[in-house]
């Protein structure tokens, strides 16, 4: 049997009188990649900073490697890489500075920094000021520090805001790499066609309940060739919906 690295377990989330997750149950395994998908306000980001340990569920429990943020904190930093949807950097720092900075407080060599200023394409940028980067370029400076320590689970909120065409294709192949190389992955996308790119798993979101969840094919058996799309319409009753047997838009 697959081994689980995460597995949430009846969490609920209660903040002041609003219940803003109800009951929720999933696990990942090893290499896997769950999308977490919805509209606005459908608990995703709450979602992921309880399993950043940032916020912590009211009720239920999150375990990655069998490790509990309640139980053994350092243990639990130690199996994760988070990267928020927004982050104010350090004013003045360049983009090198800021990843060594991360990188020595978690131990991390110099050649990584480099290494990983490379992989997302800023090394010819690393000396710059990261004040004067662009949406696109600060979201992959924090996709860098969240994958700096090659944590087994990488927790990404929206991390495809802000990207071009380009970025967005190289980040696919960014993820699909980081599967290949054991990587368990969960994150929150508006853009369904990523999703449908690199999630084995997809879960739909509406007001902090789970309404339908399953692999991408089996969005596709459901709804036909544009299975998430469709589920998406169905679920958040756009309009132009796509019918169930093959794509044809009403
Ligand atoms: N600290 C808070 N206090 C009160 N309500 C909150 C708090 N944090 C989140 N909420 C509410 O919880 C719900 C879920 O928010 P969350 O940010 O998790 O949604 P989301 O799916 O990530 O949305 P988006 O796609 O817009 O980023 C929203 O109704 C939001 O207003």
């Amino acid at each position: 049997m697959d081994k689980h690295v995460l597995t949430l377990n009846k969490v609920a989330k209660r903040i002041q009188k609003q219940q803003i997750i109800h009951s929720v149950d999933f696990s990942l395994n090893q290499g896997q990649a769950l999308a977490l998908c919805g509209g606005n306000g459908a608990g995703k980001s709450t979602i992921l900073r309880m399993i950043a340990g940032i916020l912590q569920p009211s009720s239920g429990s999150i375990e990655v490697n069998g490790v509990s943020w309640k139980h053994d904190r350092q243990g639990y930093a130690e199996q994760i890489g988070y990267m928020p949807d927004d982050y104010r950097f350090g004013q003045g720092l360049s983009a090198e500075e800021t990843l060594t900075f991360w990188a020595s407080l978690r131990k991390v060599s110099k050649d990584r920094v480099q290494d990983i200023l490379n992989m997302v394409g800023l090394y010819e940028v690393r000396n710059k000021s990261v004040s004067s980067f662009s949406k696109g370029m600060r979201q992959r400076l924090l996709f860098a520090q969240a994958l700096l320590t090659k944590p087994p689970l990488l927790i990404m909120d929206e991390p495809t805001n802000g990207l071009d065409p380009y970025w967005l294709e190289s980040f696919i192949t960014l993820v699909r790499a980081a599967k290949m190389e054991g990587h368990t992955i969960i994150f929150s996308t508006h853009q369904l066609e990523i999703a449908e790119a690199v999630a084995d798993h997809v879960i739909f979101l509406k007001e902090g309940r789970v309404m339908e969840e399953g692999t991408v094919n089996d969005f596709r058996q459901s709804y036909g060739s544009h299975g998430l799309q469709s589920a998406f319409h169905r679920l958040f009753g756009l309009p132009g919906s796509i019918q169930s047997n093959g794509g044809e838009t009403r």
